[in-house]
């Protein structure tokens, strides 16, 4: 069996006193396969952490059906917690007047892990975080970025079969984002039958390690597919940035009659430069010759030009209609 969860019409109401019933998740269907990193990615509020708790048998739904590993998360939900691991960026992780060592031996008691397995285990991962010669540290004197690594480290030791992360490197400095990133997408390699569910406000993040993403808004899947998909179908055309000595308008009409239909030249501005650029979005990435020719045969020099990449944030914007940056930026200050 290759499907490591089944996400099957998910829905969830929640009952707030003094106002409507509220839908968070409105049949929400998608599946991870066992090796794969899987992104579920929207703006505040969409229903991620929902759908990772119900994933995680935090939450009841309110109807449709989750299996994880071949369990049914509501009905054999002690099948299920032994082999996950749910890690979210804004926990305070368990008992701030323990030390690092303390905590995860505690939690891997929890999992009744035996002794030896987890006094190795804690050591190698504290190793592989740089988080061993800190490993006496009370947890509530650990930086952010510190208190991440050992979140991770203490989802990691119990060896589970689906890890879920719940924004892991939200606050974390760049050098221990690298260190998470890499770790997870290890760990995945590592063994065939694990799996993880990812969350993240970071698109960069989502684009390098997920194989697919789900895109969630006002509880519904928006998308759900490879990072490299959704940016091709944004257009699959070839983006050009050109800036130029010079371009007047009929120049530019006589370039777009020889390039044909399908090729769209737009005259702007380099606004660094203070020369004309040209934004061209051609058809076939081989196209950039023949406009190259047809530009100096209009005795125009080059003086920059850069391919544009579609990236998984346009993907996002065009779907969702705005960028994190812009909501987090908007959000009221409570
Ligand atoms: N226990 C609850 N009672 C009432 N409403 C809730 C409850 N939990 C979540 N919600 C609402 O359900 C919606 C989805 O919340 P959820 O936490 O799943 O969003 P999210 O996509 O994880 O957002 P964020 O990126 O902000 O964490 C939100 O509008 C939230 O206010």
């Amino acid at each position: 069996m290759h499907t490591a969860i089944q996400v099957e019409n998910l829905s969830r109401v929640f009952n707030r006193r003094g106002t409507a019933p509220f839908h968070a998740l409105r049949g929400v269907s998608f599946d991870v396969s066992y090796g794969e990193i899987f992104g579920l990615l929207g703006p505040n509020g969409a229903g991620k952490t929902t759908t990772i708790k119900i994933m995680s048998t935090l939450l009841l739904p309110t109807s449709g059906r989750v299996t994880v590993a071949g369990f049914d998360v509501e009905k054999d939900y002690t099948h299920v917690r032994p082999l996950i691991s749910l890690i979210s960026g804004g926990e305070t992780s368990g008992y701030g007047i323990l030390t690092v060592e303390e905590q995860l031996w505690m939690f891997s008691q929890f999992y009744g892990m035996e002794t030896h397995v987890a006094r190795a285990r804690i050591e190698e991962y504290l190793k592989v975080v740089s988080m061993w010669d800190s490993r006496r540290q009370q947890m509530n004197r650990l930086s952010t970025g510190m208190r991440q690594k050992v979140n991770l480290v203490r989802g990691l030791v119990t060896d589970p079969k689906v890890l879920f992360l719940d924004e892991p490197t939200l606050g974390v400095d760049v050098e221990a984002s690298v260190i998470i990133r890499n770790i997870v997408r290890d760990w995945v390699r590592e063994k065939p039958e694990r799996s993880v569910i990812l969350t993240t406000h970071y698109m960069a993040e989502a684009d390098e390690l997920c194989s697919r993403v789900a895109i969630i808004n006002h509880g519904l899947i928006l998308a759900n597919a490879a990072p490299s998909q959704l940016k091709q179908d944004l257009d699959s055309r070839a983006h050009y940035e050109i800036t130029v000595d010079r371009l007047d308008g009929e120049q530019l009409d006589h370039i777009t009659a020889f390039m044909g239909e399908g090729n769209d030249l737009v005259l702007g501005s380099d606004k660094v430069a203070k020369s004309p650029m040209l934004v061209a979005h051609l058809m076939h990435e081989s196209d950039i010759a023949r406009l190259i020719t047809a530009l100096a045969e209009q005795g125009v020099t080059l003086e920059y030009m850069r391919k544009l990449e579609p990236t998984l944030e346009d993907a996002f914007l065009k779907m969702v209609g705005k960028r994190f940056e812009d909501e987090e930026e908007t959000s009221p200050v409570s």
